[in-house]
């Protein structure tokens, strides 16, 4: 797993390496920065040699990182124009000790320095050299960032993005792209606005991954992204933060998902119980039970009202239905006999597809406090369980709850502008209030342990998976994932879960295209992205750098 920081994390990592027990000189941390960005980024463009490049250095030490840059890739033979927005006297010490090494390489053809923080700019000497530059580098703010972008920065940011989007300039950003926030993906402005943030082809950053890389919309500026170590001492690198946060990745899921034990039985691959569905609602519980087959699951039981049952028996031979009750909805009456089944179940599913009958939630409160295993809510679960914060609470360690935002928008309280702000935090402050495990299914999906507090965010999944019906077959696979055997703990099997639904998601996206993939052909796909894992799986953008970081 990669740890995923907020700046104050980073201040403090940073901070530990320079003044604690390493002494890490702060300017061999900035110098290691710099390097990390003309060694990267030459690979990304094909190397420097012959090209003109603009390099925006801003008045902290995401500028100093600027200098250094601009040092090395002159040397590897390219012309670089400079622009320093702060004035020398304010820089930090290392910033300043770069910059007088900088000074002294200056000339008129390979190294040109441009002085704003004591003079205005020369727009339109500087739009001719963005026609004429082939690469920019945005060294302009990283995550010393707050707010909204002020001038010259807003000014020189609308024009690299103007000069970006009429010719194929490439814009690298250092460390997060000038404008983006580091703890929650927000930007500065509004896209249409003028001070909106940086829009870059790539990102190198540095230490740790920021939580705004994976949140949109700073994920959306930030490109492809590459995390570069920059010779943090080993132990900072694996000191868990107060707050943690992680970006789960392909290799930490293919630890855990083992091959099947060679002598197992379906016994050792669990009894799932999908309870769900209502009247006409026949597809929804379907849809989960097919989710918890594609994942392996031992034996699948699908419990349905008796009026619904009639539309699921038959469809799948592997799928054992049975009608409940004499109804078109579950009632309380009806939880007897499922809690004797339950008895032989490894877990037990609700919600897709189960109406809002208040009846219906007297027969899932009576399920939940009279039965002992895991219990896996989603969709119309949660929403008759809307303010019953204390109940769950008393059985929330084997519940996993599985909203999308505006399920978890009515369960919380909280509106979608609070939650949108910052993800992680509505959703650790959730988990800890109703102390149970939270799947909050968005872009990305952040799961939350009930039992630990700590975050894991999802870097699978893509837009053709907005539609009705993936989240009924992500419930199945969720619980069929808690179910097998050798599944540490709830919480783990929601993770599993929740990242093989988006890389058969991103499987279909491949080869069936992005609009049109049905959840049944996300489901299908599943088998064949588990036996995939731990080769290179074609996720796009953000993943494999991130996920393969050095
Ligand atoms: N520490 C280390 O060891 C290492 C750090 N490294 C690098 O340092 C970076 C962090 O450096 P940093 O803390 O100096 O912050 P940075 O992002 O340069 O900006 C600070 C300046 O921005 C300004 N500013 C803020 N908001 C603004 C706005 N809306 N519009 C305009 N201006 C705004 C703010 O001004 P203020 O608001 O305070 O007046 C302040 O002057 C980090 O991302 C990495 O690249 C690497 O070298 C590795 C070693
Ligand atoms: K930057």
């Amino acid at each position: 797993m990669q740890k995923l920081n907020t700046a104050t994390q980073m201040r403090q990592m940073d901070h530990a390496a320079m003044y604690g027990e390493y002494a890490v000189a702060p300017a061999i941390l900035m110098e290691n920065a710099g390097h990390a960005v003309a060694e990267r980024a030459e690979k990304y463009i094909g190397g420097w040699l012959g090209k003109d490049v603009i390099i925006f250095c801003g008045k902290g030490n995401n500028g100093g990182d600027g200098f250094v840059i601009a040092r090395h890739i002159q040397a590897a033979g390219a012309r670089v124009y400079v622009y320093v927005l702060g004035c020398f006297q304010d820089y930090s010490s290392e910033s300043r000790q770069h910059l007088e090494t900088l000074f002294k390489l200056e000339d008129r053809e390979t190294c040109i320095i441009v002085r704003c923080g004591d003079e205005n700019i020369d727009w339109q000497l500087l739009k001719h050299r963005l026609q004429d530059s082939q690469i920019v580098i945005d060294a302009m703010l990283g995550t010393g960032f707050h707010g909204n972008l002020r001038e010259p920065i807003s000014s020189v940011t609308a024009v690299i993005n103007e000069a970006a989007a009429a010719s194929d300039l490439t814009v690298i950003a250092v460390d997060i792209p000038t404008g983006v926030d580091s703890d929650t993906g927000a930007v500065s402005g509004s896209q249409e606005e003028e001070n909106g943030p940086v829009f870059a082809d790539m990102t190198i950053t540095f230490g740790a991954l920021k939580r705004g890389l994976v949140f949109y919309p700073g994920r959306l500026c930030a490109g492809h992204v590459e995390l570069d170590l920059i010779g943090m001492p080993a132990p900072l690198l694996k000191k868990s933060e107060d707050d943690p946060a992680y970006w789960l990745q392909e290799s930490d899921i293919s630890e855990i998902l083992v091959p099947r034990s060679p002598d197992s039985h379906k016994g050792s691959h669990g009894t799932i119980g999908i309870v769900t569905g209502c009247s006409d609602m026949a597809g929804a519980a379907l849809m989960a039970a097919h989710g918890a087959v594609r994942c392996g699951a031992g034996k699948v039981f699908l419990r349905v009202p008796s009026q619904t049952a009639p539309y699921c028996i038959g469809r799948q031979p592997e799928i054992m239905v049975r009608g409940i009750g004499n109804g078109s909805f579950f009632i309380e009456k009806d939880a007897e006999y499922i809690v004797s089944e339950c008895r032989s179940w490894s877990v037990l599913a609700m919600g897709p597809g189960m109406g809002k009958n208040r009846e219906t939630k007297k027969f899932i409160q009576y399920l939940i406090s009279h039965t002992e295993c895991p219990v896996v809510l989603d969709a119309d679960a949660l929403n008759l369980l809307t303010g019953e914060q204390n109940f769950i609470r008393s059985f929330g360690n084997r519940i996993i709850m599985t909203p999308h935002l505006a399920e978890f928008s009515r369960l919380s309280g909280y509106s979608l502008g609070e939650i949108r702000k910052d993800i992680i935090y509505a959703a650790k402050r959730f988990a800890a209030a109703w102390h149970v495990n939270l799947v909050l299914k968005g872009a990305p999906t952040v799961i939350v342990s009930a039992k630990t507090g700590n975050a894991y965010v999802n870097p699978t999944g893509n837009s053709g998976m907005a539609c009705g019906g993936m989240g009924d077959i992500l419930t199945g696979m969720i619980a069929a994932m808690t179910a097998h055997e050798t599944m540490p703990d709830i919480c783990t099997a929601a993770s599993v879960g929740v990242y093989l639904h988006g890389a058969a998601g991103d499987y279909c996206r491949n080869h069936v295209g992005q609009y049109g993939f049905t959840p049944m052909e996300l489901a299908d796909a599943i088998p064949k992205v588990i036996s995939q894992l731990g080769e290179a799986m074609a996720v796009p953008r953000l993943q494999h750098p991130m996920i393969g970081g050095r």
